[in-house]
C-alpha cells in the first residue's frame, strides 16, 4: 500500500511512521514524498516541499507499475499539493484514508493556511474515510469539540465535504481515549483507557496507515477502523521516551510482546 506524506527525521511521525505501520501490519509500504522535515521529539526545525512534479512522478511511477490496495495522505504542506494529491487518489481505484494533518503536535504548522479550502473542496471528497483530529475539524470545519457529545457535530461537519467516512480522534480531549466512527448513518465510537503517556509523537499517522493497511487486506471500513484503533492503542501503551520532548510511539510493540 502507499503512503503520500512528509518525512520526519526523527522516525516517529510521516512517511517513517507510515511504513514502520505498514510492515507491522504484513503489508508491502510503498511511498510518495511530499516534503522533508528536520524534527525530533522537540518539535520541527524546518520543513522543504518538493516540487509538485516530483510529487505526481512518484505516485504515478509506484501506482502503474506495482498497483496500490490502499493510499493513505498525510502531510501536504501547500494548495498545490493537495490539489495534485486529490486529482491522483480520485483517479486511483483504491481506497483512501485522508489524514488532513494541520499541525504538529507541538503546534508546528504543516499545511499551509492557504491550503486549507483546497482540502475541504478536493481532498476530502476523494477520501473514503478522512481522519481529521480535533484542532483540525476546529480548523477544516469551524467546530469545536470540548466534549464526546460535540463529536457528532464535528463528523456532520466533516462529512458535509464529501468523504464517505469521517473518524473522528477524540485523543486531544481528556478521560477515555474516544474515536467515532461514521458514514452519516452507522455510528461506531471506539474506546481505550488513556495511557498516562506523553510519547505520543506520530499517533495520528500511526492510525491512518493502519486503517490503510487493513482496507487493504480487504476489511470493511467498521473492521479496519477497530483493528487500528487496537494497534495504535498497544503502540502508544509501549511508546519510547527518546529524545527530551515528545518520543515516538513502538510502531513494532508486537514483535516485542511475541
Ligand atoms: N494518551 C493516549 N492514550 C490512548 N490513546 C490515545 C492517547 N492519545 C491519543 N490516543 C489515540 O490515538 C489516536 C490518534 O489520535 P490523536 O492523538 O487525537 O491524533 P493526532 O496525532 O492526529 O493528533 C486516536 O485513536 C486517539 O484516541
Ligand atoms: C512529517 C510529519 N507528518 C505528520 C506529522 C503529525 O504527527 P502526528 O501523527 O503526531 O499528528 C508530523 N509531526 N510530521
Amino acid at each position: 500500500m502507499l503512503t503520500v506524506a512528509g518525512s520526519d527525521s526523527g522516525g516517529g511521525a510521516g512517511i517513517q511512521a507510515d511504513l514502520k505501520t505498514m510492515l507491522a501490519l504484513g503489508t508491502h509500504g510503498m511511498c510518495v514524498v511530499t516534503a522533508v522535515t528536520a524534527q525530533n521529539s522537540l518539535g520541527v526545525q524546518g520543513a522543504w516541499e518538493l516540487p509538485v512534479d516530483a510529487v505526481r512522478a512518484q505516485y504515478r511511477s509506484v501506482v502503474d507499475d506495482i498497483g496500490v490496495q490502499a493510499v493513505k495522505t498525510g502531510m501536504l504542506g501547500s494548495a498545490e499539493i493537495v490539489e495534485a494529491v486529490a486529482e491522483l487518489i480520485a483517479g486511483t481505484d483504491a481506497p483512501a484514508v485522508v489524514d488532513p494533518v494541520g499541525v504538529s503536535k507541538h503546534g508546528d504548522a504543516l499545511l499551509a493556511a492557504s491550503a486549507l479550502d483546497s482540502v475541504r473542496t478536493k481532498l476530502l471528497p476523494a477520501a473514503t474515510v478522512a481522519t481529521p483530529n480535533l484542532d483540525e475539524v476546529a480548523q477544516l470545519t469551524g467546530v469545536r469539540v470540548e466534549s464526546e457529545d460535540g463529536m457528532r457535530r464535528a463528523a456532520a461537519a466533516v462529512l458535509a465535504y464529501g468523504p464517505a467516512w469521517a473518524l473522528i480522534k477524540g485523543g486531544h480531549l481528556s478521560g477515555d481515549a474516544v474515536d467515532l466512527l461514521t458514514d452519516g448513518s452507522e455510528e461506531h465510537w471506539l474506546r481505550s483507557p488513556r495511557h498516562d503517556n506523553r510519547h505520543t509523537h506520530g499517533t495520528g499517522c500511526t492510525l491512518a496507515s493502519a486503517v490503510a493497511a487493513q482496507l487493504a487486506k480487504g476489511r470493511s471500513v467498521p473492521e479496519a477502523v477497530a483493528a487500528a484503533k487496537e494497534y495504535v492503542t498497544g503502540a502508544i501503551a509501549a511508546g519510547f521516551a527518546l529524545g527530551g520532548g515528545i518520543g515516538p510511539v513502538d510502531h513494532g510493540w508486537r514483535f516485542r510482546e511475541a
